[in-house]
């Protein structure tokens, strides 16, 4: 059996919409045997027991992209990724399903292969490149071409998922935003982004705040956030800083210490008893065999 651990990400960090993306201490895996016919999928919802299961769909892909004939399958998944809340549970899906048609054929594609791979059938490529390396993955690609640049967060800095009870689709958080931005903009994204990569590797938190701040998706997304408000309110209140993970509906808080990281927690439970918290660490490894 062919068992890979992905962790999860956050993606966009603010100013990096689609280009930045990070990798933290929550992991979701699956494993992959040879099944007496064509498809077996357990451990996930019924809706997603097909042949149109992303972590199916990715395996496929690697299938033929090795040229090899797509085996029979069974897909066990172990999931502690929550669905559609902007942590990355569909880069989970094609990382996972991408390596373990890589680990079934003998492990001969590179990361490079499995980043530009992932990157087609995501679409961008920041979730995906932390997924696989870990870190603080910075992305741009040169059409079919993706190329990555690795930061160490320095580990002063303590991440918690503020996850609410509710989702928001991908899709839906992409086709609400402008198709056009001005130039003024694209200078203040640029420089930010580039400053907010320095901060994390600095660990300096008062850098992160002021580089954090987007103009590009997160004032027309924070709307399909009701609890955007508050949460910001009890992050800041406690030192912190919020930016929205992916395209939400997580809400991810930064401090820089354990204390500060655990109150608001607390804090957040008391107001959102229904939303999970999690205190997470920055992984350093990616996907991986196990
Ligand atoms: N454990 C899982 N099992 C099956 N499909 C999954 C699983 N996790 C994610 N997916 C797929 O990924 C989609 C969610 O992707 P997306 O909307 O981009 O949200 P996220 O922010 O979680 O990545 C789901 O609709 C489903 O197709
Ligand atoms: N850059 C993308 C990231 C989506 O991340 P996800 O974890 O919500 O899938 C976007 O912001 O649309």
């Amino acid at each position: 059996m062919i068992k890979i651990k992905v962790p999860a990400t956050s993606a966009n960090l603010g100013v990096g919409f689609d280009c930045m993306g990070l990798a933290v201490s929550l992991y979701s895996t699956a494993s992959f045997e040879k099944n007496d016919q064509p498809l077996s999928i357990i451990g996930c919802e019924p809706e997603y027991q097909n042949s149109d299961n992303l972590i199916y769909q990715a395996f496929v892909k690697g299938c033929q992209f090795l040229k090899q004939d797509v085996p029979n399958v069974k897909i066990t998944i172990d999931n502690h990724i929550p669905i559609s809340r902007g942590l990355g549970s569909s880069a989970f899906c094609i990382v996972a399903g991408l390596m373990g048609a890589n680990a079934w054929f003998g492990n001969t594609l590179t990361k490079e292969q499995l980043l530009d791979l992932a990157t087609q059938i995501e679409g961008h490529p920041d979730n995906v490149s932390p997924a696989i390396y870990g870190q603080l993955g910075v992305s741009f690609m040169n059409d079919a071409d993706v190329q990555t640049v690795h930061f160490e967060v320095d580990p002063k800095l303590h991440f918690v998922a503020l996850i609410p009870n509710y989702h928001v689709s991908t899709e839906k958080a992409r086709s609400i935003l402008p198709t056009e931005m001005s130039y003024q903009t694209a200078i203040y994204q640029i420089g930010h982004a580039v400053a907010l990569s320095k901060a994390f590797e600095l660990g300096d938190l008062a850098l992160v705040k002021t580089a954090i701040v987007d103009k590009m998706h997160e004032p027309f997304r924070s709307q399909l956030i009701p609890d955007y408000p508050s949460a910001k309110e009890i992050t800041e209140a406690n030192h912190g800083v919020l930016y929205i993970s992916g395209s939400g509906s997580t809400l991810m808080a930064i401090t820089k210490d354990d204390d500060a990281a655990d109150k608001i927690i607390t804090d957040v439970k008391k107001s959102f008893p229904n939303w999970e918290a999690h205190h997470l660490t920055v992984d350093t490894k990616g996907a991986r065999v196990i």
